[in-house]
């Protein structure tokens, strides 16, 4: 990633270079769907444009319903509680092929605080254009130049919990992944909130000037432009309380206002007066009917951006994969922390267990063992939503990425787990002194080894389905609290009501704690082991263990199948959530 910063291309995008395109709403109303507390009417009628080559700010008050606008225009909401009309040059919108000539920046960061700047944007670049490591490096650096973002190239993104670059150099970066495939169109969402004056003028410039240069349909939404950004905007769309007040040049406003006997003090720019006296202000909307541009001139433009994948699967499998990867290695709590964790974990029960000349106790430790890997599964949960989040927001292709995410996902774990559970595993198997066959232990490391997997593969699940952290660690914590209980090891299976024996079979305990005392207490010799011995000889041998679990004719290597059959259905099944919650995404 050292390449020459001099050596970098102007621009290198693929999408829209020298398309133009004009947007309007045709009397938008947007109404709340139906079920939410305050039911009310957030947009009334409004008509509005916004058009290339010019920098459009929609303003009003905070509540007045510009950024609900400007996810209208960004073709964001779900169509069913607008009515009116929103057309891009001319034609009613479709949401997902306007996503991909516009670039639409929301108020909060979707970002991975792991990653540095540079790697954030490269990896844009590599999914929405589909360039080599090189290019898309190329296009990276193009952007921090533009961006005004070379001095924390290398710099993590960081987040909560971790240090990083600036607020304001953050919404620049965000700015940034959207920039990256050089879109026609760009929507902002407050992209100056929580700046100082200057960084907050050196944003606007920078869009003025893409607008101006390359022709973009630049709209934005800002809350109080100081008088240095008022200069450089070509437009505004003022609102207040959904109804649009005003839209045209502000020289116009000023000239409407004066003409009116409105005296606008010096210290006050026209856009804070208009914005104090709006209630009592009537002004009269300028519908601009002369300068819209001719639909014929854009329409050339319409067919360029057709529907693509920018990536093969593979390669999207594998750039997917590599991001997580890097992105979990350097989440210490999760990467570190769990290798140490398994570590000390087979250090510290083996020296527990070493001395127990009991073979029940063997059976207390298999049970603890899975205890303690399917619980700790849980750790990774906050991994999956900040995954989920992010790419809830990349996904304008659905299905596709959702799938390459969960291929991708699931092969990082594969090595990551196997390194975790061979160091689990290795030293609490001899130090316990379980069969000392090479087979059984190679056995038990591949129990290990499925278990992390399916409890991981379960988390992921979840970690698709709930809302957010706190849900989803109650109720992964209650399932596998009952998973537990209906293992077969604290009530065994013949004394589980019918009613309930389905969990006993859906448990991911069960099916381990099986294999393992199979491993170790199956066979020719292990029947024969004895496990309690008294008074009178041995009370219980191999044999009669299995018997009392109803376990004489399961095999070990069955319930290694099983295992792997929960594997696939929870990986499937967040496949299949995590699609349905991508219908919902409109662009
Ligand atoms: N999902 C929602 N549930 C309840 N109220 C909502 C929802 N979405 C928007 N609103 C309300 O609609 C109004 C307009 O919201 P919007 O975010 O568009 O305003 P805004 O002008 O962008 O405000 P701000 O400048 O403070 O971000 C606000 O009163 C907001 O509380």
């Amino acid at each position: 990633m050292d390449l020459p910063i001099k050596s970098v291309p102007e621009s290198a995008g693929n999408s829209g270079h020298n398309a133009r395109y004009f947007i309007e709403t045709n009397s938008v109303s947007y109404e709340l769907p139906a079920g939410n507390s305050s039911h009310k009417t957030i947009l009334k009628n409004v008509t509005c444009q916004a058009r290339p080559g010019e920098l459009l700010a929609i303003v009003g008050p905070s509540g007045a319903g510009k950024s609900t606008l400007l996810s209208v225009l960004a073709g964001a909401i779900q169509p069913g509680n607008v009515s009116g009309r929103v057309l891009v040059n001319g034609r009613e919108m479709e949401a997902s092929s306007f996503s991909r000539i516009s670039g639409y920046v929301t108020q909060d960061d979707a970002l991975f605080p792991m990653l540095t700047v540079e790697e954030t944007l490269a990896y844009s670049a590599r999914f929405r254009l589909g360039s080599t490591l090189r290019e898309a490096i190329l296009r990276a650096r193009a952007l921090l130049l533009q961006l005004g973002l070379v001095h924390v190239a290398s710099s993590r993104i960081g987040g909560p919990g971790t240090t990083g670059i600036s607020g304001g150099e953050r919404r620049r970066v965000s700015i940034g992944v959207e920039l990256v495939h050089n879109p026609a169109v760009l929507l902002l969402d407050e992209p100056t909130t929580g700046l100082d004056s200057a960084s907050a003028h050196l944003i606007v410039a920078m869009l003025k000037s893409m607008a101006a240069t390359n022709g973009k349909t630049v709209i934005f939404t800002i809350h109080q432009p100081g008088f240095r950004i008022l200069e450089l905007l070509d437009r505004v769309v003022l609102i207040a309380d959904g109804v649009l007040r005003y839209q045209g040049p502000l020289s116009v406003l000023q000239k409407w206002l004066e003409e009116g006997g409105h005296v606008i003090p010096p210290h006050v720019n026209v856009l804070e007066y208009a914005m104090d006296a709006m209630e009592i202000l009537t002004i009269e909307t300028h519908m601009l009917g002369s300068c819209r541009v001719p639909y014929s001139v854009l329409r050339e433009n319409r067919e360029k951006n057709k529907y693509y994948y920018a990536n093969s699967p593979i390669n999207e499998v594998l750039i997917l994969a590599e991001r997580f990867a890097k992105n979990m290695v350097r989440t210490k709590q999760v990467f570190v922390a769990r290798m140490i964790q398994s570590a000390v974990a087979g250090l510290g029960l083996g020296t527990i267990f070493m001395n127990a000349d009991n073979q029940q106790a063997k059976v207390g430790f298999f049970a603890f063992s899975l205890t303690f890997h399917l619980s700790s599964a849980v750790e990774g949960l906050p991994i999956f939503l900040q995954e989920r989040r992010i790419l809830m927001r990349e996904t304008s292709r659905g299905a596709y990425r959702v799938t390459s995410y969960v291929i991708a996902n699931s092969l990082v774990f594969l090595p990551f787990l196997f390194a975790a559970s061979i160091l689990y595993a290795t030293p609490v198997y001899w130090l316990i002194g379980l069969r000392r066959e090479i087979d059984n232990f190679l056995f038990f490391s591949l129990v290990i080894w499925l278990v992390m997997l399916m409890a991981n593969a379960f988390v992921a699940c979840f970690g698709a389905l709930v809302p957010n952290f706190i849900m989803g660690n109650s109720v992964i914590a209650g399932l596998m609290g009952s998973f537990f209980l209906f293992s077969g090891y604290f009530i065994s299976k013949q004394n589980i009501p019918r009613y309930w024996i389905f969990m006993h079979y859906l448990s991911l305990f069960k099916y381990p704690f099986e294999a393992f005392l199979l491993n170790e207490f199956g066979g020719e010799k292990g029947r024969k082991e004895c496990i309690q011995s008294g008074k009178g000889g041995c009370h219980l041998t191999g044999e009669m263990l299995l018997r009392q679990q109803g376990m004489e004719e399961s095999h070990k290597w069955s319930n290694l199948g099983v295992m792997f059959g929960f594997i696939c259905v929870y990986r499937i099944l967040s496949l299949v959530i995590l699609w349905i919650r991508c219908l919902k995404i409109r662009r």
